[in-house]
Formats: structure tokens, C-alpha cells, sequence
């Protein structure tokens, strides 16, 4: 998976679109996923572990299809794939109610099914009383439990993608929201977890995949690679 990244960045998009009608735009090839190959089974729970920039989410979005790899394919049933990343979509100026319609359509709820779950996931989120107050009031906490609240709340999908969801507010919500994923892990679903957190990957993995500046470095029982992980990043890397 290739990216391009601008080598003299535009201030502005018109600025951008400028240099781009006088082919003054130049770019450099960012290499970020190099040879990706493995397989998930039903019911598998895949780990996905690796530093900073490694191309976990990018291998995540590239997974659920919503985006397409420069080369290679993922042969899976796209329909039956939920991505679920936090803190997208909310935009600050509305009110927490406004921002669980549009994030909800955003994640593809309809408004009728996001009327049926409202009560729920205010409940959930614990914000019963601050629904109308806007977003950018609210605490990074608070932002972060409703947005769980509304990406967690349908049923479970066949394949389930969480990107660093597990670690979200204080201990007491966490434990909740850990609650919530082991559930849906438990119903069957087959699922893939990017989690810089090796104890997330050994509590729940079966299986763990370690990326590494976009290669991929390890795939196997997550006790073993979760070993290999630690041991680099105590090492000179
Ligand atoms: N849309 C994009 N355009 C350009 N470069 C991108 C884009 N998305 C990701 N990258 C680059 O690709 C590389 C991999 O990014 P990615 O977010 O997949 O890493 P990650 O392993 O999930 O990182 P982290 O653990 O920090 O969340 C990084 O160098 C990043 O800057």
C-alpha cells in the first residue's frame, strides 16, 4: 500500500488546487504496508500489534474496504464487515443529541433504528443530562464514551474490526466497554483488534499478527509473538 505525501505543503486547498492545475504539487511515495499475507478463520480473534506508524489502521481500513489497496486484495464478504474507530464524525458545534444522529449515519444506522437506541446509549454513555449541551464542552472522556456508545450499540457484525477501542475513558467505563467487546467477541463473531496494549492481545487474541514499518514480521499464537514484540522494543530497533 502506497501513499503519496506532498513534499511542499500548500497552506490552503486553494493553494493546492493552484499548484495542482500548474502540475507544481510534488510527491513522495510513502511504502506503508509491503507484502501483507494471512489468513482469518470464523471465529478466530486476531491481534494486530506494532509501533507507531507500523500500518495497523491502515491495514484495518483496508480490510473493511474502506479503502482500496494499491496492490493485492482481501478476499472476505464486505457486507458482513464493521469497522469500528472512535471519534470520528462528531462535529463539536453541535449538541451531544445532534452528533448521535450524524455519527450514527456516518457508521450507516438508519434514523429510525438510532430512535429505537437513543435511551440506550445515552444510558450507556452515561451523559443522561448533558445531551443538549454541544460537543466541544464536553470532556475527551465524554466524547470518547459516546462515541463507543454509538459504534458498539447494533448487533453484532460477522466480522468485527475494533481499532484501539479498549482503552476508553476512566477504569470504571473501560471495564464496562471491555464488557460490551467480549461480548460481541463471544458471539461468534471472527474479529481482528489493533491494541498497543499486549495484555488486550493475550486476554482475548487466539491468534496475533506483528507489523512492523509496514512488514509484516510475525504471525502466530499471540504468547509467542507478543514475546518477540517486547523483546524488540527492549532491544536497539
Ligand atoms: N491517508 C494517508 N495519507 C498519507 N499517509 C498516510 C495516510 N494514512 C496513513 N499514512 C501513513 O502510513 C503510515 C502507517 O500509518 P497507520 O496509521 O496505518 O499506522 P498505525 O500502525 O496504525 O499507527 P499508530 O499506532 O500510531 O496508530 C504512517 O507513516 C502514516 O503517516
Amino acid at each position: 500500500m502506497y501513499f503519496k505525501i506532498a513534499l511542499d505543503g500548500s497552506d490552503s486547498l486553494k493553494e493546492y488546487m493552484i499548484r495542482a492545475l500548474k502540475h507544481q504539487n510534488k510527491f513522495r511515495e510513502l511504502k506503508a504496508l509491503d507484502h501483507i499475507s494471512f489468513d482469518v478463520h470464523q471465529g478466530e480473534v486476531v491481534g494486530i500489534i506494532g509501533t507507531n506508524g507500523s500500518g495497523k489502521s491502515t491495514l484495518l481500513k483496508i480490510v473493511s474496504g474502506a479503502m482500496g489497496p494499491t496492490s493485492g486484495k482481501v478476499i472476505a464478504n464486505k457486507k458482513k464487515i464493521q469497522l469500528l474507530t472512535l471519534g470520528t464524525g462528531f462535529d463539536r458545534e453541535l449538541t451531544a443529541r445532534e452528533n448521535v444522529y450524524l455519527n450514527g449515519a456516518i457508521i450507516g444506522y438508519t434514523k429510525e433504528y438510532i430512535d429505537e437506541k437513543y435511551d440506550e446509549i445515552v444510558k450507556f454513555a452515561e451523559l443522561e443530562g448533558f445531551m443538549e449541551e454541544r460537543v466541544k464542552n464536553f470532556s475527551s472522556g465524554m466524547v470518547s464514551r459516546l462515541g463507543f456508545a454509538i459504534a458498539t450499540m447494533r448487533d453484532t457484525p460477522d466480522v468485527l474490526i475494533l481499532d484501539e477501542v479498549l482503552s476508553v475513558g476512566d477504569m470504571f467505563f473501560r471495564k464496562k466497554s471491555h464488557a460490551r467487546i467480549q461480548e460481541m467477541i463471544h458471539s461468534g463473531a471472527t474479529v481482528l483488534i489493533v491494541s498497543h496494549s499486549t495484555d488486550t492481545i493475550l486476554k482475548n487474541c487466539t491468534k496475533a499478527v506483528w507489523i512492523e514499518k509496514g512488514v509484516q514480521k510475525m504471525v502466530g499464537a499471540p504468547k509467542e509473538v507478543c514475546a518477540a514484540y517486547q523483546a524488540y522494543g527492549q532491544g536497539d530497533r
